[in-house]
């Protein structure tokens, strides 16, 4: 170029002058003073303005060359500005004024290129089509078009829209990710890589410089031959078929705001393709699992998808690692470290078949520019990247099921506990309302028997019902104690009468003084009694009708000691009851008070027969019953003692009673309430 636009600047006012009348200048003309107009609207700074066509000749022709001067002094890549360009040019070839300018390295690689077969060359230059043609067509280095399968200019789009990327990669039938631009403008190369295309920098000398951490994003060349394929090839891969081109990742880095017709851009190929990647890489897991983020060898090669199968035999180059758009992690780390790279380039024959020559997309001539060269980079490493084993190792799923923790046992037993403790209290809240006579529909049986005694029962509730109806009854029973306890006085009167007539006939027998129980102060299980009685079958000899008569009758009879003739012998029952009795022994303590009483009762209704066979035992038990008799009434009178009472409860072992029907005890009231 650092010939062409020189010769066009200093050839436009002699072809103007020498091509005015032509079709082709007034055309030309006509397009520069729109777009001049264009410019003055839009306050273009520095702006030249072009004489209307009324103006003169001279006029015009003057303020066109100031405009194409102003025009190429700003680089402007317009179409009128390259129309012209490429007409002053095809004179300058025409009369051999001038050579196409190409880099001594474009020769060989154009040729290695082509020489592949579905290796495809296209040219996408801000240069007219036309202009394109005569650049490579009359080139230092011959005629290149026979190299170059295709070309296209602003016809597409200017070349810092990812758009016109886009519709190239449509026309030569190919994916962005199959194709890879080379460009010297950091811009286009921006727009290239969003529309997913491959991409590389070139730095040629006489280019203006590029951006000093334009590496960090993009690989910059300074050679075609860097991507000439070499001899090198791995000896392992020389007899390998050719490969599906796979496409790493994209590099989120580097892929700088990729436009939105990026992500569109993806294809289901490409996805396999990148899944076909990370399959291979993923091999390679076991090989990196111990390394982290060491230096890492990188294989790279550049391939296009093609139909033919057959390797090529392309020899290895050390050079730069070529970035392609899409990335791998294992690519971004290449990037960032210092590798050793080694780099394979494989070229095939396309599947489409664009028109050749320039014939793609025809446009008018601009001007020429460095070839595009459409390939595609595949990079694969050897060492599979910890970042990436790091995403396998997620993706297992975990075979067995990690133990629960102590913590969470623990939780689970307090809950447990909790629940359990919850059903107990439950339990419990049910028994004490089942316990709780006021939960038992008792009390109307419980009135009608405090109202048969003439109790008062108002605003009393079901428990103090019954202690008022036991407290009732032990007055009852008390009362009829003592007027079984006269009769037997009777009886005993009868047995001394008795005594007398036997102690005549010298008939004795002894008997040890019968000592009744202390029966508690306030019986509750008036029923107990009723079943003892009437299990244990007993018949006592003698007995203390009331409560204080036990104290009474021990004195007594320890300083009598009479002696009874027995009617037979009785059989000793010693029970031990402790101090602290229990309800079901006072219970029974009871049952024996009431059989005693019952007892006399019954003998004085005529149960008697026995004891009035036997006078000396009736003798002594009316002796006993008379002494009694009277320490009953006084005790009923209040003259019981308390400490002697509990005294005489521990000879309660030395009972001996005499086995006698017991006389069924009256059936409590509240037995079945409260047994229910
Ligand atoms: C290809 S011949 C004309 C070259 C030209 O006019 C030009 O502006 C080069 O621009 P490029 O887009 O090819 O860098």
């Amino acid at each position: 170029m650092d010939k062409l636009f020189p010769y066009a600047e200093a050839h436009v006012k002699q072809y103007l002058e020498t091509q005015w009348e032509t079709a082709e200048v007034k055309e030309a003309a006509a397009a520069l003073r729109k777009l001049s107009l264009e410019d003055e609207e839009n306050k273009v700074d520095g702006v030249v303005k072009i004489p209307a066509e009324d103006a003169s000749k001279e006029d015009q022709i003057e303020g066109l060359v100031n405009n194409v001067k102003w025009l190429m002094g700003a680089d402007r890549k317009v179409a009128p500005l390259k129309t012209l360009q490429g007409l002053i040019w095809k004179q300058g070839y025409d009369n051999g004024d001038i050579k196409g300018h190409v880099y001594d390295d474009v020769l060989a690689a154009l040729e290695q290129w082509h020489s592949v077969e579905g290796q495809k060359v296209y040219i996408y230059s801000s240069g007219s089509v036309q202009a394109q043609k005569l650049l490579f067509g009359q080139s230092l280095a011959g005629d290149l078009l026979k190299y170059i399968d295709g070309h296209f200019d602003t016809a597409v789009g200017a070349k810092q829209e990812a758009a016109s990327y886009t519709k190239i990669v449509e026309q030569i039938a190919c994916k962005p990710e199959e194709v890879l631009f080379l460009t010297d403008i950091l811009k286009e190369a921006e727009a290239a890589r969003s529309a997913r295309l491959l991409t590389a920098l070139l730095s040629r000398e006489g280019n203006a410089p590029l951006p000093d951490d334009v590496t960090d994003s993009y690989p910059v060349l300074q050679s075609f031959a860097q991507l000439t394929p070499s001899n090198k090839r791995k000896p392992e891969q020389e007899d390998e078929p050719l490969k599906p081109a796979k496409v790493p990742k994209t590099d989120p880095e580097v892929a700088e705001k990729p436009a939105a017709e990026e992500a569109s851009a993806k294809t289901d190929v490409e996805k396999t393709e990148k899944m076909e990647v990370e399959e291979e890489e993923k091999t390679k897991t076991e090989e990196t699992k111990t390394e982290d983020k060491a230096p890492v060898t990188v294989e790279t090669i550049v391939e296009e998808i093609t139909d033919t199968k057959e390797p090529i035999d392309a020899p290895m180059i050390d050079a730069e690692p070529i970035v392609t758009e899409d990335k791998t992690e294992a690519e971004k780390i290449v990037e960032k470290e210092p590798v050793k790279m080694e780099e394979e380039v494989k070229v095939e024959t396309a599947k489409s078949e664009p028109a050749k020559n320039g014939t793609a997309e025809p446009t008018e001539v601009e001007e020429t520019s460095t070839p595009t060269v459409i390939t595609e980079i595949e990079e694969v490493t050897d060492k599979q990247p910890i970042d990436e084993v790091g995403e396998i190792i997620e993706d297992l799923e975990p075979i067995v099921e990690e133990p629960q923790s102590v913590e969470a046992e623990m939780a689970d037993l307090q809950n447990v506990g909790e629940v359990l403790e919850k059903e107990c209290d439950e339990i419990l809240s049910k028994v004490q309302d089942v316990t709780n006579l006021d939960s038992i529909a008792v009390k109307p049986m419980l009135n009608s028997i405090a109202e048969e005694n003439n109790m008062e029962t108002e605003n009393l509730d079901t428990n103090e019902l019954v202690d008022r109806i036991l407290d009732t009854e032990q007055e009852m029973k008390m009362e009829r104690d003592i007027e079984n306890s006269n009769k037997a006085i009777d009886v005993a009167a009868e047995a001394k009468k008795s005594e007398s007539s036997a102690a005549a006939n010298g008939v004795k027998d002894e008997v040890k003084p019968v000592e009744a129980p202390v029966p508690e102060a306030k019986e509750k299980n008036g029923d107990e009694t009723s079943k003892i009685g009437a299990t244990e079958e007993s018949k006592v000899e003698e007995s203390s009708p009331t409560e204080s008569k036990p104290v009474e009758e021990k004195a007594t009879t320890e300083s009598q000691k009479p002696e009874v003739k027995a009617e037979e012998k009785v059989t000793p029952v010693e029970k031990e009851v402790p101090a602290a009795e229990t309800k079901e022994v006072a219970a029974v303590e009871k049952a024996e008070d009431i059989k005693v009483a019952k007892m006399n009762g019954n003998g004085t209704n005529g149960n008697t027969e026995a004891l009035n066979g036997d006078a000396s035992k009736q003798e002594e038990l009316s002796a006993r019953l008379t002494a009694e008799n009277g320490k009953a009434v006084n005790g009923a009178n209040g003259d019981s003692n308390g400490v002697e009472a509990k005294e005489e409860g521990k000879e309660v072992a030395e009972i001996k009673v005499k086995s006698v029907p017991a006389v069924e005890a009256p059936t409590d009231p509240i037995e079945q309430a409260t047994e229910a």
